[in-house]
């Protein structure tokens, strides 16, 4: 235990999010760690779900040994619920053990010698439930993560992804109130994250459900994707501060940081999922499929012809780089999304979504072509827009535009293409950009 309240909790700015409809939060942290350089103030609402981004050395890891009792703050205080974890002001410290925190570490491994089912035994067995009850929880985890034919098996035997599944059941089973996820795709190769990802959107979300809110999840990420598709909230730390904090989507619409504007650095499109098969029909119809056929293999983005101003008034897009969700090559359905403005946008899914369900389209700017004029037949995602800004971006020039529903898009291309394009703020332009350039996850 530790008291040493002298060091004042200060100068945390107030963020938005973080509470529930009557304005109280759920989890509260303040912690200031001197030697860290690291000073966070942050709430979660009841059932909350967010992600913590930022670069190398920001604090992420740091926060979230905070919250789990592995890190002794200088100053601060955490609550969950009505319970008070660490207080420096009155030297309350509760042990790791009994502060209901379930952290999935980065290096988390489990036991060597116990099967994965008396690994998720070990939390209830270790909390004084008894022999029968702890395997009855750990056979409903493994089963609740997709891993019940694995009880037997010991890690070694274990791939990356199921030992990854069972390591989240073992984090579950203990009935964590707070479960804090450090990077909990980042070992895994993108075909499987994506399912490991699907398996925590759901667990995710039951479990909210289950506890009535008493419950709230932190997951740290590089991943753009897992923001998107996890939480309902991003957070971003820079330096052991947060310098943004808001709902995922206005973060990236409107970032309030270098590290958030960067990650932003892609076009996001909301609407509602089109039925699956009606997107591939209508894919069909308009030519989306056209792209090779490559609904059920994603193709390797092609490379666009760079710099160069096409006999229809064009200019490529500055080279054919893909979408930066980062699932790779990973097999893809075809999905379709419907915006506001009732535009169709026509990409690839590896998730599974039904008709209506909020979703998002992802492309990268690099992927949009510019045009002066819609080019005719196009088999591709047109969006007649307004440029609102030419911006230069390294040896790049950033196009910003809105369409007609004020949409923000971007295109990125040469300054030799954007010179013989002569675009301009103000001018019209449609941007296109390919179905097999368009990532769709649940929004
Ligand atoms: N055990 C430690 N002792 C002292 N300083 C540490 C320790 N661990 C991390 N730090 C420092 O604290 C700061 C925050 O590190 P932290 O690991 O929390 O960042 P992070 O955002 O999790 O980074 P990454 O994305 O690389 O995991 C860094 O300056 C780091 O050097």
């Amino acid at each position: 235990m530790r008291n040493d309240g002298s060091v004042g909790v200060s100068g945390f700015g107030e963020r938005d999010g973080g509470a529930d409809a009557a304005g109280a939060p759920w989890l509260s942290v303040e912690a200031t760690v001197i030697e860290r350089g690291f000073a966070v103030s942050m709430r979660l609402a009841p059932g909350e779900v967010v992600a913590v981004l930022g670069p190398n050395g920001a604090g992420k890891s740091t926060l979230l040994s905070v919250i789990a009792g592995l890190v002794h703050p200088d100053s601060g205080r955490v609550r969950a619920g009505d319970r008070v974890l660490l207080d420096t002001a009155t030297g309350t410290d509760v042990p790791v053990a009994r502060r209901k925190v379930g952290l999935l570490a980065q290096d988390s491994l489990l036991f060597g010698s116990l099967s994965a089912a008396e690994n998720v035994e070990f939390g209830p067995r270790s909390q004084g439930m008894g022999r029968q009850e702890s395997a009855e929880t750990a056979r409903r985890w493994l089963a609740e993560v997709g891993a019940a034919d694995l009880a037997a098996r010991k890690p070694r035997k274990l791939s990356g992804g199921q030992a990854q599944r069972v390591a989240i059941a073992r984090a579950l089973a203990a009935g964590p109130e707070v479960l804090l996820l450090d990077e909990p795709m980042g070992s895994l190769d993108v075909a499987v994250a994506a399912q490991v990802r699907s398996m925590l959107r759901r667990v995710l979300h039951d479990r909210a459900a289950a506890t009535g809110g008493r419950s709230a999840a932190i997951i740290v990420t590089h991943d753009l994707v897992d923001a998107l598709t996890l939480a309902d909230r991003i957070v971003v730390l820079d330096n052991g501060s947060v310098v943004d904090d808001g709902p995922v989507e206005r973060v990236l619409r409107s970032p309030r940081s270098p590290f958030a504007a960067d990650l932003a650095g892609t076009n996001m499109v909301s609407g509602h999922a089109v039925d699956a098969v009606d997107a591939a029909s209508e894919s069909a119809g308009t030519g989306a499929a056209g792209h090779g056929g490559g609904w059920i293999r994603r193709r390797r983005p092609e490379r666009v012809r760079t710099g160069r101003v096409r006999p229809d008034g064009a200019a490529a897009a500055r080279q054919g780089s893909r979408t930066p969700a980062v699932e790779g090559d990973a097999p893809s359905t075809p999905a379709a999304i419907r915006t506001v403005s009732e535009a169709q946008v026509e990409g690839g899914t590896l998730h599974r979504l039904a008709a209506g369900e909020p979703a998002v389209a992802v492309f990268s700017p690099r992927a949009v072509a510019v045009y002066r004029t819609a080019p005719h037949g196009s088999p591709r995602n047109v969006f007649p827009v307004r440029v609102t800004a030419v911006e230069a971006r390294g040896d790049a020039i950033r196009v910003r535009a809105s369409d007609g529903a004020g949409i923000p898009l971007m295109a990125e291309m040469t300054t030799t293409a954007a010179r013989e394009l002569g675009i301009a703020a103000g001018d019209e332009a449609v941007f296109v950009v390919k179905a097999s350039e368009v990532r769709v996850y649940p929004g």
